[in-house]
């Protein structure tokens, strides 16, 4: 027997799509950046450095420390309606369920609110029966899919839920980001390289198997595909890295210096890992590295946004939730 993935139009959903993001600050002040901080860095799958250790290292030094430093960063991105990826991750849920009318359409955060547990209460009390939890993650890691699935798990709410492992290959998805490289290229010129920067990971968690890196990999090469590019075209970078330990190369910033100091004029760069802009592509990318860019030689750092709410990533989405939610009901 397989249900189908919509309800009839004027029933109440028994179908939900919960889309979670990893979480930001409700303000861009000190104290509401150290609570962040303290919970997504407090989780084990974060960070995994035992908690005895951890603790007293991240709440006596790394906090008190970082949130005032962080939060003037906030400051310079914050808009109008709060932190730019809830605003983001706002708009993008009301564009799908513009999309999804029979389906109740609804977001959470890992950190922060709205929390998950409280999310899938109120859609179990909505009257929701089944609930595919969609995280805004394009490629899979322990330390942001994983933690949103073990938090669905805890979640005391009796609502069955199916949590999407990946989309990082999605043809959808992989079209939409490539479209949003070609039109800012039809309007503002095409760099003489394209960099693709993902968020960055400690190299221990890869080589212990999480399979991050190689799925950033397969991205760039369907995206590589879509855009007809040629090797020598392109480049591959990790940004935001977090910490002493060695992470994810090449860096971002590292890379950018060689270029520009390489004679590199103008680039463009884009974030195909983040769903939604935030601190790590608007500040880190279109203000820091586009100034280190420049004092290191280059003309002009072009940053591609994300996908943001546009149009195209709530088709890639809507479809791709309709697809697990068919085959959810098939395998039932
Ligand atoms: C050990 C630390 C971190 C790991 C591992 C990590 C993985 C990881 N993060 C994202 C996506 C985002 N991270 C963002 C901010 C951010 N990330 C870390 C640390 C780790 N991330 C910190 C400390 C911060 C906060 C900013 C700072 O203090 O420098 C954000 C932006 C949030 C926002 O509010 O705008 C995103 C998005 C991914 C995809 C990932 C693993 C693949
Ligand atoms: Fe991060
Ligand atoms: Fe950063």
């Amino acid at each position: 027997m397989t249900t189908p993935a919509t309800a009839p139009a004027g029933a109440t959903p028994d179908t939900a799509v919960l889309l979670v993001n990893l979480g930001t600050p409700e303000a861009p002040t000190a104290a509401a950046v150290k609570r962040y901080l303290g919970e997504f860095l407090g989780d084990p799958y974060v960070v995994q450095i035992p908690r005895v250790f951890w603790w007293p290292l991240l709440h006596g030094v790394i906090l008190p420390l970082r949130s005032p430093r962080v939060a003037k960063k906030y400051a310079e991105i914050w808009m109008e309606g709060g932190s730019p990826l809830a605003v983001h991750t706002r708009r993008l849920a009301g564009a799908l369920q513009a999309r999804l009318p029979g389906i109740a359409v609804d977001h959470a955060m890992r950190y922060g609110a709205p929390a998950i547990d409280t999310r899938l209460r109120e859609l179990a009390a909505a009257g929701a029966r089944r609930v595919l939890v969609l995280p805004l993650y394009p490629q899979y890691s322990s330390t942001t899919t994983g933690t949103v699935a073990a938090a669905v798990e805890r979640s005391s709410g009796a609502l069955p839920a199916r949590v999407v492992h990946d989309y990082a290959t999605d043809p959808g998805w992989v079209a939409a980001v490539a479209d949003s490289i070609r039109t800012h290229w039809d309007r503002h010129g095409r760099g003489e390289r394209l960099l693709f920067s993902f968020h960055g990971l400690p190299q221990r968690l890869v080589d212990a198997g999480d399979p991050y890196a190689a799925q950033c990999e397969a991205s760039v090469a369907e995206l590589a595909r879509a855009l007809d590019l040629a090797p020598a075209d392109y480049v591959m970078t990790y940004q935001s890295r977090f910490g002493r330990e060695r992470w994810l190369g090449p860096a971002t910033d590292e890379t950018l210096r060689a270029l520009a100091e390489g004679g590199l004029r103008r680039i463009d760069v884009v974030c195909p890992g983040f769903a939604a802009d935030c601190l790590e592509t608007l500040e880190e990318i279109a203000m820091q590295n586009e100034e280190l860019f420049r004092e290191a030689g280059g003309q002009a750092l072009h940053y591609i946004p994300c996908l943001n709410d546009a149009p195209a990533h709530a088709d890639a989405l809507a479809a791709l939730a309709l697809r697990e939610l068919a085959e959810w009901s098939a395998s039932s």
